[in-house]
């Protein structure tokens, strides 16, 4: 099972949000990682076929998706980037309707809902009503109903903007075991996110895909190149002139900062993370 993208192109106007992408997803857990305008929305869009790219092409397993029609929706699960449901619906009621609209027969509906339910930790309130749900509850009805056809693709327009540490947890732990035998491509500002839920990324940036691939193969590139150092305010200074900053942490007396570049003498070489990778990239210092 794989989708490809061939040249996919999206023009709004003179603005090319995405500009000839070309890539394979075989199963897997995809993480898309992009500034804002990069491009990962109308690129999401694209791939559940509700927009058209204009030009280039996307296939499943060799077939055009807009060609597939309904045979390729239906093995589709999707989470806009503006998901919210202010149902007076139920969960149950609102997940029976959607599955409903998915195709799902009265008797598929009466395991899968508690199913899914229960698999997004929503079980016990199953009989409140959506629109009383917190942000992350809904984001969870949102997952529930995007998986409840049980999809082969999933694809997750950043699925954890807005939710509190232990929602974001919760979900990121919900995408990895799902990962098994689907493909999944979700987006996120959160590079931490990605770290914690898969190995693939795709960096995208101004519409075109800036690195992709294994995230330990990134890191192997900066390997040795990334450190921390104590130093006092006044140093701070004169340092960022000269070097690339990763982070500046406050500490008691001293401010640690962490960067990239030459070992400096009272450095401490680090392991690298895919957010270091990412002010490696944007810096340009990456041929
Ligand atoms: N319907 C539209 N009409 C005009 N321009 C659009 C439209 N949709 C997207 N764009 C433009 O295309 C570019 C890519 O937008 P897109 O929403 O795909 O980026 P994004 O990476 O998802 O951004 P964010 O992280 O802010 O959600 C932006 O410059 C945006 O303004």
């Amino acid at each position: 099972m794989e989708i490809k993208a061939e040249n996919v192109t999206r023009t709004f106007g003179m603005k090319r949000a995405i500009d000839e992408l070309n890539f394979t997803l075989p199963e897997g857990v995809y993480g898309l990682l992009g500034d804002n305008g990069a491009g990962k929305s109308t690129l999401m869009r694209i791939l559940v076929a509700i927009d058209h790219q204009t030009s280039g092409k996307v296939t499943f397993n060799g077939k055009d998706i807009f060609h597939m029609n309904d045979d390729y929706r239906n093995l589709v699960g999707y989470i806009p980037q503006d998901f919210e449901v202010y149902s007076a619906f139920t969960a149950t009621e609102y997940l029976e309707y959607m599955g409903a609209l998915k195709g799902l027969s009265k008797k598929e509906l009466k395991h899968k809902v508690p199913e899914v339910l229960q698999f997004v930790n929503l079980e016990k309130v199953a009989n409140k009503k959506v629109k009383t749900f917190s942000g992350g509850m809904k984001r969870r009805v949102g997952i529930a109903q995007a998986i409840i056809n049980d999809p082969k693709i999933l694809i997750f327009d950043e699925p954890t903007a807005g939710l509190d540490p232990h929602e974001r947890i919760r979900f990121s732990n919900i995408i990895s075991e799902m990962g098994q035998d689907k493909i999944i491509l979700f987006s996120t500002h959160i590079i931490s996110d990605i770290e914690a839920i898969t190995t693939n990324v795709i960096i995208l940036n101004q519409g075109k895909i800036k690195e992709q691939g294994n995230v330990q193969k990134m890191l192997s590139e900066i390997k040795g190149k990334v450190f921390t150092e104590e130093m006092d305010r006044e140093r701070l200074a004169s340092f960022k002139k000269e070097h690339l900053i990763v982070r500046i942490r406050q500490e008691e007396n001293v401010v640690n900062v962490r960067y990239l570049g030459e070992k400096e003498s009272g450095a401490i070489v680090c392991e690298p993370t895919l957010e270091d990778y990412y002010i490696y990239l944007g810096s340009g210092s990456h041929a």
